[in-house]
């Protein structure tokens, strides 16, 4: 205690150090403040045009809002948003990185342009999920990093990037080519028969069988299908426990996104591994039984070795690479099947909840589902036209306002060489733009939020927002203003639609709201599977079961918010349900 003390001018008073150190810290968190503080406000008061975006005020100077941010992420946004306004950028000091957050509409779809997708890269997410959660050795991260020539096939002005090494294209162009057209189709109807031989051909007769958790339900049923329509029959093998892996890893990746090393939180890493090498082994058994080159038009859009022609595709550009060892192969397949799986599930486990727990709401889809199926005459199967379903008003409405509510993602850009200029901010080469889908869905500016009679707020769902009824000018998504009946902040012309129809699905002046998928050239290349994986799954398991939720009444499962910035975000409590066959279906 003695050498704790310190005796100041022999005045005889005693000072802790103890003492020293809090009354220094708090000067220092006071002072960092109110610096911070004023430079905010002395931004945001400029008046020049071309200026840089308020900082958010921060108490420890070098940490910064890192604190503030990685203990509860969503509710540090909310609150920056609530006290600058959607149309202010800010600026973020996370320790020692700084980026930018948006979340203005009109800048989200400033940022998705086609001239600011040419300008701007994703490079700075890529590496970071590469390197902290999907585990690419450091090794290969400077060759991914190096690549500055864009995703066009005509490489950016100014680059050198020799042509087998233009990682960054070599993706971009596997996932649009293999996942749109032809490719699409192969792999949707693949898909939905897998399901149907996983769940219809499963032990459900038409006793009523009770099932614990939806989630739970589909984290199995509809991953298994899906990964063998995109990865053939022989990944899901390679490990008894691939599936629970999976979804234990997904389940440490906030975790992983903390940056936490391997020896103060082992379990990530581990399940990682695991999953890693069964990985690894099911690419050496599908390079010995398949040839990954064939993926022009002549060859199988699909082979039970590596499935799509999608993830041939993968292979054959990172052999091309020469860099690329199997150990990076593996992070990308399994940042890959992360992208695939842990939107889509999450966004199918609500979108079922909520259809199923609404009476009215499930015999209207119902009637929706019936008009897209027909007997096959050679088999007597129920097909299903996924074009068509895919196409129906109120189906589709629940789509995109279970993906506006239960979808929270950050999507990043960074400018290239030079400065981007969005309205009158100006963000610097180099440094992290981040927006956030949730910021998105909840703006006010943008969405149609009922009335005084019969309000929906932007944090309940709302299964008609995205319909216009054409009697109804109240309808539709956007917000209504007083002198303006839609609000067209992209630019777009509202729809003609039909009185003597029905209402129409419309996404009309909320481009800029709606972004779950991102946006511009490097817009999710999966949306119109996971469109067709999430309707088609609804409508397969009601055509075959009766499905009813087991929830108490008093129990509503709200979003877990610790998978925000991830993007779909699970339930937080389980949701026990019952299912029967149906007895007059017309298959057997
Ligand atoms: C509800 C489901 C899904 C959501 C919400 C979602 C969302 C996203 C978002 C926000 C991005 C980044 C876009 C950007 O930077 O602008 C992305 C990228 C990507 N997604 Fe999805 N996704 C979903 C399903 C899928 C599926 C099913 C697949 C594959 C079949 C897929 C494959 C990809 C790929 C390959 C990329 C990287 C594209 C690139 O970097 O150029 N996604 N996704």
């Amino acid at each position: 205690m003695e050498n704790m003390e310190i005796t100041l001018f022999n005045s005889g008073v005693i000072y802790d150090s103890r003492i020293i150190a809090c009354v220094s810290l708090t000067l220092i968190s006071l002072t960092t403040y109110f610096v911070t503080s004023i430079n905010s406000s002395f931004s945001l008061r400029q008046k020049k045009r071309r200026k840089a975006p308020p900082g958010v005020p921060y108490w420890i100077p070098i940490v910064g809002n890192l604190f503030s941010f990685l203990w509860n992420r969503c509710l540090f946004l909310d609150k920056a948003v609530e006290n600058y306004g959607y149309s202010t950028p800010l600026l973020l000091r996370l320790g020692p990185v700084k980026l930018y957050f948006v979340s203005g509409a009109d800048h989200y779809l400033k940022l998705f342009s086609n001239r600011a997708s040419r300008s701007t890269n994703t490079k700075a997410a890529v590496l970071f999920a590469l390197e902290n959660l999907f585990g690419t050795p450091k090794s290969i991260l400077p060759f991914y990093a190096a690549d500055n020539s864009g995703v066009n096939a005509n490489p950016l002005p100014g680059t050198n990037v020799k042509p087998e090494h233009r990682i960054t294209y070599f993706q971009a162009r596997a996932a649009h080519r293999h996942l749109s057209g032809p490719g699409l189709a192969h792999m949707t109807e693949l898909y939905l028969n897998f399901l149907k031989k996983r769940v219809v051909g499963d032990q459900i007769g038409s006793e009523w069988v009770y099932l614990p958790n939806l989630y739970q339900f589909l984290q199995v049923e509809v991953f298994a299908a899906a990964v063998e329509a995109m990865c053939g029959s022989y990944i899901l093998p390679t490990s008894s426990t691939f599936i629970s892996d999976f979804w234990e890893f997904v389940d440490t990746v906030p975790t992983l996104f903390k940056g936490l090393p391997r020896w103060m939180s082992p379990r990530p890493y581990r399940v990682r591994g695991r999953l890693l090498d069964a990985i690894k082994r099911w690419h050496k058994f599908a390079h010995e039984h398949s040839d990954c080159s064939k993926t022009g038009t002549e060859d199988p859009e699909w082979e039970p070795y590596f499935g799509s022609k999608l993830m041939r595709a993968r292979q054959e550009y990172s052999r091309i690479t020469g860099f690329m060892n199997v150990d990076a192969l593996a992070a990308e397949d399994l940042g890959l099947l992360f992208a695939t799986n842990t939107n889509s599930i999450p966004s199918l486990t609500w979108f079922i909840y909520e259809i199923c727990r609404d009476p009215s709401l499930k015999s209207r889809v119902e009637k929706e589902i019936e008009v897209c199926r027909a007997l096959s005459v050679e088999t007597d199967e129920i097909l299903f036209d996924i074009n068509k379903l895919c196409s129906q008003p109120l189906l589709q409405s629940i789509y995109a306002e279970t993906l506006r509510l239960r979808v929270a993602l950050i999507v990043t850009r960074t400018p290239e060489r030079k400065d981007l200029d969005i309205g009158d901010w100006v963000f610097p080469p180099d440094r992290v733009i981040a927006f956030s889908s949730r910021a998105g869905a909840m703006n006010p500016h943008v969405w149609n939020v009922g009335n005084k009679e019969t309000p929906h707020p932007l944090d309940e769902f709302w299964a008609e927002r995205f319909l216009i009824y054409p009697n109804d000018p109240t309808s539709g998504p956007c917000r209504k203003q007083v002198d303006d009946e839609r609000c067209l902040n992209d630019g777009s012309v509202p729809s003609q639609t039909d009185p003597g129809e029905g209402p129409i699905f419309s996404m009309e002046g909320v481009t800029g709201g709606w972004i779950p998928y991102g946006g511009g050239q490097r817009m999710c290349p999966g949306r119109h599977f996971a469109k067709q994986e999430i309707i088609g799954t609804l409508a397969l398991l009601l055509t075959y079961y009766e499905i009813e939720l087991e929830v108490q009444k008093a129990r509503t499962p709200k979003c877990d918010m610790k998978f925000f910035p991830f993007g779909g975000l699970p339930p937080t409590m389980e949701i026990p349900f019952r299912m029967r066959r149906r007895v007059n279906e017309a298959e057997n």
